[in-house]
Protein backbone atom coordinates (compact mmCIF):
# COMPACT_ATOMS: atom_id res chain seq x y z
CA UNK A 1 0.00 0.00 0.00
CA UNK A 2 1.12 3.40 -1.02
CA UNK A 3 0.82 6.10 1.15
CA UNK A 4 1.34 10.31 0.48
CA UNK A 5 2.14 12.23 3.57
CA UNK A 6 1.56 16.18 3.48
CA UNK A 7 3.23 18.42 5.85
CA UNK A 8 5.35 15.96 6.64
CA UNK A 9 8.33 18.39 8.54
CA UNK A 10 5.56 18.91 11.27
CA UNK A 11 5.58 17.37 14.33
CA UNK A 12 2.84 14.60 13.39
CA UNK A 13 4.21 14.03 10.14
CA UNK A 14 8.21 13.60 11.43
CA UNK A 15 6.35 10.84 13.81
CA UNK A 16 5.05 9.35 10.64
CA UNK A 17 8.30 9.19 9.51
CA UNK A 18 9.55 7.33 12.53
CA UNK A 19 6.36 4.68 11.96
CA UNK A 20 7.50 4.57 8.44
CA UNK A 21 10.91 3.37 9.34
CA UNK A 22 8.85 -0.04 10.99
CA UNK A 23 6.04 -0.11 8.93
CA UNK A 24 5.31 -2.66 6.48
CA UNK A 25 3.88 0.34 4.18
CA UNK A 26 5.33 2.38 1.77
CA UNK A 27 5.57 6.14 2.58
CA UNK A 28 6.29 8.94 0.34
CA UNK A 29 6.67 12.18 2.70
CA UNK A 30 6.02 15.82 0.75
CA UNK A 31 7.20 18.65 3.33
CA UNK A 32 5.75 22.15 2.55
CA UNK A 33 8.75 22.88 -0.42
CA UNK A 34 7.75 19.89 -1.95
CA UNK A 35 4.00 20.17 -1.61
CA UNK A 36 2.44 23.23 -0.81
CA UNK A 37 -1.18 21.53 -0.51
CA UNK A 38 -3.27 25.03 -1.47
CA UNK A 39 -0.89 25.26 -4.86
CA UNK A 40 -3.08 23.65 -7.45
CA UNK A 41 0.21 23.51 -9.29
CA UNK A 42 1.50 21.35 -6.51
CA UNK A 43 -1.05 18.54 -7.37
CA UNK A 44 -0.23 17.93 -10.88
CA UNK A 45 3.50 16.57 -9.81
CA UNK A 46 1.34 13.74 -8.16
CA UNK A 47 1.01 10.74 -10.05
CA UNK A 48 -2.09 9.01 -8.73
CA UNK A 49 -2.21 5.56 -9.60
CA UNK A 50 0.90 5.41 -7.26
CA UNK A 51 -1.09 6.52 -4.33
CA UNK A 52 -3.27 4.41 -2.41
CA UNK A 53 -4.15 6.97 0.35
CA UNK A 54 -3.47 10.55 1.33
CA UNK A 55 -2.71 11.57 4.79
CA UNK A 56 -2.85 15.50 5.50
CA UNK A 57 -0.48 16.66 8.30
CA UNK A 58 -0.33 20.08 7.08
CA UNK A 59 -2.19 22.67 8.74
CA UNK A 60 -1.78 26.02 9.96
CA UNK A 61 -1.56 25.77 13.76
CA UNK A 62 -0.55 28.96 15.26
CA UNK A 63 -3.57 29.54 17.11
CA UNK A 64 -3.14 33.20 18.41
CA UNK A 65 -1.66 33.98 15.08
CA UNK A 66 -4.64 32.83 13.51
CA UNK A 67 -6.90 35.01 15.02
CA UNK A 68 -5.21 37.99 13.28
CA UNK A 69 -4.56 36.22 9.85
CA UNK A 70 -7.44 34.23 9.27
CA UNK A 71 -6.90 34.67 5.07
CA UNK A 72 -3.63 32.59 5.61
CA UNK A 73 -5.64 30.14 8.11
CA UNK A 74 -8.42 29.69 5.31
CA UNK A 75 -6.22 29.12 2.72
CA UNK A 76 -4.27 26.14 4.49
CA UNK A 77 -6.73 24.27 7.12
CA UNK A 78 -9.70 25.08 4.56
CA UNK A 79 -8.08 25.58 0.85
CA UNK A 80 -5.74 22.74 1.19
CA UNK A 81 -7.47 20.36 2.97
CA UNK A 82 -10.31 21.03 -0.13
CA UNK A 83 -8.04 20.54 -2.47
CA UNK A 84 -6.56 17.16 -1.36
CA UNK A 85 -10.32 15.93 -0.87
CA UNK A 86 -11.16 16.78 -4.49
CA UNK A 87 -7.74 14.98 -5.87
CA UNK A 88 -9.10 12.19 -3.83
CA UNK A 89 -12.62 12.58 -4.96
CA UNK A 90 -11.26 12.45 -9.15
CA UNK A 91 -8.62 9.64 -8.46
CA UNK A 92 -11.03 7.84 -5.89
CA UNK A 93 -7.97 7.85 -3.12
CA UNK A 94 -9.23 8.39 0.38
CA UNK A 95 -8.10 11.55 2.77
CA UNK A 96 -7.08 10.54 5.98
CA UNK A 97 -7.07 14.19 8.14
CA UNK A 98 -6.33 15.82 11.20
CA UNK A 99 -8.83 18.11 13.08
CA UNK A 100 -8.76 19.66 16.63
CA UNK A 101 -10.86 19.67 20.39
CA UNK A 102 -11.23 23.39 19.32
CA UNK A 103 -14.08 22.87 17.08
CA UNK A 104 -15.82 21.80 19.36
CA UNK A 105 -18.63 24.11 21.80
CA UNK A 106 -18.59 24.20 25.73
CA UNK A 107 -18.31 21.19 28.08
CA UNK A 108 -17.94 19.79 31.15
CA UNK A 109 -17.73 16.16 30.38
CA UNK A 110 -15.64 13.69 27.83
CA UNK A 111 -16.44 15.59 24.46
CA UNK A 112 -18.08 12.51 21.78
CA UNK A 113 -18.20 13.10 18.20
CA UNK A 114 -21.30 14.29 18.12
CA UNK A 115 -21.22 16.85 20.79
CA UNK A 116 -22.04 20.46 19.47
CA UNK A 117 -19.61 21.91 17.20
CA UNK A 118 -19.25 26.06 18.19
CA UNK A 119 -15.65 27.05 18.19
CA UNK A 120 -14.05 29.53 20.57
CA UNK A 121 -11.23 30.71 18.21
CA UNK A 122 -10.39 30.94 14.83
CA UNK A 123 -7.90 28.16 14.20
CA UNK A 124 -10.71 25.90 15.84
CA UNK A 125 -13.29 28.08 12.86
CA UNK A 126 -11.10 27.49 10.30
CA UNK A 127 -10.23 23.34 11.06
CA UNK A 128 -14.20 23.13 11.26
CA UNK A 129 -14.38 24.62 7.53
CA UNK A 130 -11.53 22.40 6.84
CA UNK A 131 -13.67 19.00 7.52
CA UNK A 132 -16.82 20.23 6.06
CA UNK A 133 -15.17 20.99 2.53
CA UNK A 134 -13.68 17.19 2.91
CA UNK A 135 -17.25 16.01 4.06
CA UNK A 136 -18.59 18.10 0.86
CA UNK A 137 -16.62 16.61 -1.43
CA UNK A 138 -17.61 12.83 -0.77
CA UNK A 139 -13.95 11.66 -0.41
CA UNK A 140 -13.54 8.84 1.45
CA UNK A 141 -12.12 9.60 4.71
CA UNK A 142 -11.15 9.40 8.49
CA UNK A 143 -10.96 12.72 10.14
CA UNK A 144 -9.67 12.57 13.43
CA UNK A 145 -10.14 14.90 16.15
CA UNK A 146 -6.93 15.42 18.48
CA UNK A 147 -5.95 17.07 21.24
CA UNK A 148 -2.61 18.78 22.83
CA UNK A 149 -0.25 17.24 20.88
CA UNK A 150 3.29 17.20 21.51
CA UNK A 151 6.54 14.92 20.61
CA UNK A 152 10.33 15.64 20.04
CA UNK A 153 9.22 17.48 17.48
CA UNK A 154 8.98 20.69 16.41
CA UNK A 155 6.42 23.37 18.67
CA UNK A 156 4.69 22.25 21.44
CA UNK A 157 4.08 22.88 25.13
CA UNK A 158 6.06 20.58 26.85
CA UNK A 159 9.34 21.54 25.00
CA UNK A 160 7.81 24.69 25.64
CA UNK A 161 8.23 23.95 29.48
CA UNK A 162 11.22 22.44 28.86
CA UNK A 163 12.56 25.68 27.42
CA UNK A 164 11.23 28.22 29.77
CA UNK A 165 12.42 25.77 32.41
CA UNK A 166 16.21 26.75 31.23
CA UNK A 167 15.46 30.19 31.28
CA UNK A 168 13.40 31.00 34.30
CA UNK A 169 13.24 30.00 38.14
CA UNK A 170 9.71 30.60 38.19
CA UNK A 171 7.08 29.56 35.37
CA UNK A 172 3.04 30.55 35.39
CA UNK A 173 0.68 28.28 33.68
CA UNK A 174 -3.12 28.33 33.72
CA UNK A 175 -4.81 25.63 35.80
CA UNK A 176 -8.43 26.42 34.71
CA UNK A 177 -8.05 24.52 31.27
CA UNK A 178 -8.18 21.14 30.98
CA UNK A 179 -7.91 18.92 28.13
CA UNK A 180 -6.04 15.58 27.16
CA UNK A 181 -2.35 16.07 26.13
CA UNK A 182 -2.03 13.46 23.42
CA UNK A 183 1.31 12.14 22.02
CA UNK A 184 1.75 12.20 18.39
CA UNK A 185 3.87 9.09 17.87
CA UNK A 186 0.57 7.26 19.72
CA UNK A 187 -1.26 8.90 16.90
CA UNK A 188 1.19 7.72 13.76
CA UNK A 189 1.30 4.48 15.15
CA UNK A 190 -2.26 4.22 15.28
CA UNK A 191 -3.13 5.22 11.46
CA UNK A 192 -0.72 2.77 10.48
CA UNK A 193 -1.91 0.40 12.78
CA UNK A 194 -5.08 0.56 10.74
CA UNK A 195 -3.85 0.77 7.21
CA UNK A 196 -1.91 -2.22 8.06
CA UNK A 197 -4.88 -4.25 8.91
CA UNK A 198 -7.17 -3.02 6.00
CA UNK A 199 -8.40 -5.07 3.37
CA UNK A 200 -6.53 -4.57 0.19
CA UNK A 201 -10.30 -2.64 -1.38
CA UNK A 202 -9.31 -0.38 1.85
CA UNK A 203 -12.66 -0.63 3.10
CA UNK A 204 -12.88 1.13 6.58
CA UNK A 205 -15.42 2.40 9.03
CA UNK A 206 -14.79 5.81 7.04
CA UNK A 207 -16.07 9.13 9.54
CA UNK A 208 -15.06 11.20 12.48
CA UNK A 209 -13.15 10.02 15.39
CA UNK A 210 -11.80 11.82 18.61
CA UNK A 211 -7.49 10.37 19.40
CA UNK A 212 -6.52 11.24 22.67
CA UNK A 213 -4.47 9.59 24.91
CA UNK A 214 -6.75 8.42 28.06
CA UNK A 215 -6.54 11.17 31.17
CA UNK A 216 -7.59 14.63 31.99
CA UNK A 217 -5.66 17.18 33.28
CA UNK A 218 -5.06 21.32 33.36
CA UNK A 219 -2.16 22.49 31.50
CA UNK A 220 -0.44 23.50 35.01
CA UNK A 221 -0.87 20.03 36.57
CA UNK A 222 0.93 19.02 32.88
CA UNK A 223 3.79 21.60 33.25
CA UNK A 224 4.40 20.42 36.94
CA UNK A 225 5.19 16.52 35.46
CA UNK A 226 7.06 17.68 32.72
CA UNK A 227 9.53 19.62 35.00
CA UNK A 228 9.28 17.26 37.81
CA UNK A 229 12.87 16.32 38.08
CA UNK A 230 13.85 20.07 37.48
CA UNK A 231 14.69 22.88 39.85
CA UNK A 232 11.82 25.50 38.91
CA UNK A 233 8.86 26.81 40.28
CA UNK A 234 5.49 25.92 38.48
CA UNK A 235 3.11 28.06 39.79
CA UNK A 236 -0.85 28.13 38.89
CA UNK A 237 -2.57 31.23 37.61
CA UNK A 238 -6.14 31.75 36.17
CA UNK A 239 -6.55 32.06 32.24
CA UNK A 240 -7.32 35.52 33.15
CA UNK A 241 -3.54 36.54 34.09
CA UNK A 242 -2.58 34.95 31.04
CA UNK A 243 -4.00 36.69 28.20
CA UNK A 244 -3.74 35.27 24.77
CA UNK A 245 -5.47 36.92 21.41
CA UNK A 246 -7.11 33.85 20.82
CA UNK A 247 -10.01 31.95 23.63
CA UNK A 248 -8.80 28.46 24.97
CA UNK A 249 -11.66 25.94 25.97
CA UNK A 250 -12.02 25.66 29.84
CA UNK A 251 -12.67 21.86 29.28
CA UNK A 252 -12.10 20.39 26.52
CA UNK A 253 -11.15 16.34 27.11
CA UNK A 254 -12.37 13.90 24.10
CA UNK A 255 -13.46 10.77 24.34
CA UNK A 256 -11.75 8.61 22.01
CA UNK A 257 -13.83 4.96 22.93
CA UNK A 258 -15.63 5.27 19.50
CA UNK A 259 -11.87 5.15 17.60
CA UNK A 260 -10.94 2.32 19.91
CA UNK A 261 -13.76 0.11 19.21
CA UNK A 262 -14.04 0.63 15.48
CA UNK A 263 -10.09 -0.28 15.39
CA UNK A 264 -9.59 -2.06 18.01
CA UNK A 265 -6.88 -0.14 19.47
CA UNK A 266 -6.05 0.87 22.77
CA UNK A 267 -4.78 4.00 23.55
CA UNK A 268 -2.17 4.68 26.21
CA UNK A 269 -3.39 7.28 29.34
CA UNK A 270 -1.05 10.48 28.77
CA UNK A 271 1.34 10.06 31.57
CA UNK A 272 2.72 6.23 30.62
CA UNK A 273 2.97 8.25 27.16
CA UNK A 274 4.59 11.05 28.38
CA UNK A 275 7.23 9.21 29.69
CA UNK A 276 8.05 7.70 27.02
CA UNK A 277 8.39 11.02 25.01
CA UNK A 278 10.19 12.88 27.76
CA UNK A 279 12.90 9.47 27.43
CA UNK A 280 13.64 10.83 23.65
CA UNK A 281 13.75 14.65 24.66
N1 LIG B 1 -0.33 20.77 17.56
C1 LIG B 1 -1.43 20.48 18.26
O1 LIG B 1 -1.46 20.65 19.49
C2 LIG B 1 -2.62 19.91 17.59
C3 LIG B 1 -2.67 19.71 16.23
N2 LIG B 1 -3.82 19.22 15.65
C4 LIG B 1 -3.87 18.98 14.21
O2 LIG B 1 -2.96 17.92 13.93
C5 LIG B 1 -2.35 18.11 12.66
C6 LIG B 1 -0.84 18.06 12.79
O3 LIG B 1 -0.43 19.13 13.64
P1 LIG B 1 1.12 19.38 14.00
O4 LIG B 1 1.98 18.35 13.38
O5 LIG B 1 1.18 19.59 15.46
O6 LIG B 1 1.33 20.78 13.28
P2 LIG B 1 2.70 21.50 12.90
O7 LIG B 1 2.42 22.96 12.93
O8 LIG B 1 3.82 20.95 13.70
O9 LIG B 1 2.92 21.02 11.40
C7 LIG B 1 2.17 21.49 10.35
C8 LIG B 1 3.01 21.37 9.10
O10 LIG B 1 2.23 21.81 7.97
C9 LIG B 1 3.10 22.51 7.13
N3 LIG B 1 2.33 23.38 6.25
C10 LIG B 1 1.76 24.58 6.53
N4 LIG B 1 1.15 25.06 5.44
C11 LIG B 1 1.34 24.16 4.45
C12 LIG B 1 0.96 24.09 3.09
N5 LIG B 1 0.25 25.08 2.51
N6 LIG B 1 1.32 23.01 2.36
C13 LIG B 1 2.04 22.03 2.92
N7 LIG B 1 2.45 22.04 4.20
C14 LIG B 1 2.09 23.09 4.95
C15 LIG B 1 4.00 23.30 8.07
O11 LIG B 1 5.13 23.72 7.37
P3 LIG B 1 6.13 24.81 8.01
O12 LIG B 1 6.87 24.05 9.05
O13 LIG B 1 6.98 25.21 6.85
O14 LIG B 1 5.27 25.89 8.54
C16 LIG B 1 4.29 22.24 9.13
O15 LIG B 1 5.41 21.47 8.77
C17 LIG B 1 -2.93 19.43 12.14
O16 LIG B 1 -4.03 19.15 11.32
C18 LIG B 1 -3.38 20.15 13.39
O17 LIG B 1 -4.45 21.06 13.11
C19 LIG B 1 -4.93 18.93 16.37
C20 LIG B 1 -4.93 19.11 17.72
C21 LIG B 1 -3.75 19.56 18.46
C1 LIG C 1 3.74 28.97 27.29
C2 LIG C 1 2.64 29.10 28.32
C3 LIG C 1 1.34 28.80 28.01
N1 LIG C 1 0.37 28.91 28.94
C4 LIG C 1 -1.02 28.55 28.60
C5 LIG C 1 -1.59 29.20 27.35
C6 LIG C 1 -2.63 28.19 26.92
O1 LIG C 1 -3.83 28.41 27.60
C7 LIG C 1 -2.02 26.87 27.35
C8 LIG C 1 -1.37 26.08 26.24
O2 LIG C 1 -0.55 26.93 25.49
P1 LIG C 1 -0.12 26.61 24.01
O3 LIG C 1 0.13 27.91 23.35
O4 LIG C 1 0.94 25.58 24.00
O5 LIG C 1 -1.45 25.92 23.48
P2 LIG C 1 -2.26 26.02 22.17
O6 LIG C 1 -1.48 26.60 21.07
O7 LIG C 1 -3.59 26.57 22.46
O8 LIG C 1 -2.40 24.45 21.90
C9 LIG C 1 -3.35 24.03 20.99
O9 LIG C 1 -2.74 23.91 19.73
C10 LIG C 1 -3.67 23.66 18.70
C11 LIG C 1 -2.89 23.53 17.40
C12 LIG C 1 -4.62 22.58 19.00
O10 LIG C 1 -5.25 22.03 18.09
C13 LIG C 1 -5.02 22.34 20.45
O11 LIG C 1 -5.44 21.01 20.67
C14 LIG C 1 -3.94 22.73 21.43
O12 LIG C 1 -2.93 21.76 21.52
O13 LIG C 1 -1.05 27.17 28.34
C15 LIG C 1 0.64 29.34 30.23
O14 LIG C 1 -0.26 29.46 31.08
N2 LIG C 1 1.95 29.64 30.56
C16 LIG C 1 2.96 29.56 29.66
O15 LIG C 1 4.13 29.87 29.99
Amino acid sequence: MNIAVFGANGQLGRCFRDVSRESTLCYTFYNRDQFDISDPFSFTELNPPDIDVLINCAAYTAVDQAEEDRSTADRINVTGAKMLADFGVLHNIPLIHFSTDYVYGKASEPISEDQEIDPVNYYGQSKWNGEEEIRKSGVSHLIIRTSWLYSEYGHNFVKTMLRLAIQHDKIKVVHDQTGSPTYAQDLARAVDQILRSADDDLELPWGIYNFANHGAITWHRFAVEILKDKAVLVKPIPTSDYPTLAVRPAYSVLDPSKFEHAFGIDIPQWQESLERCMEKI
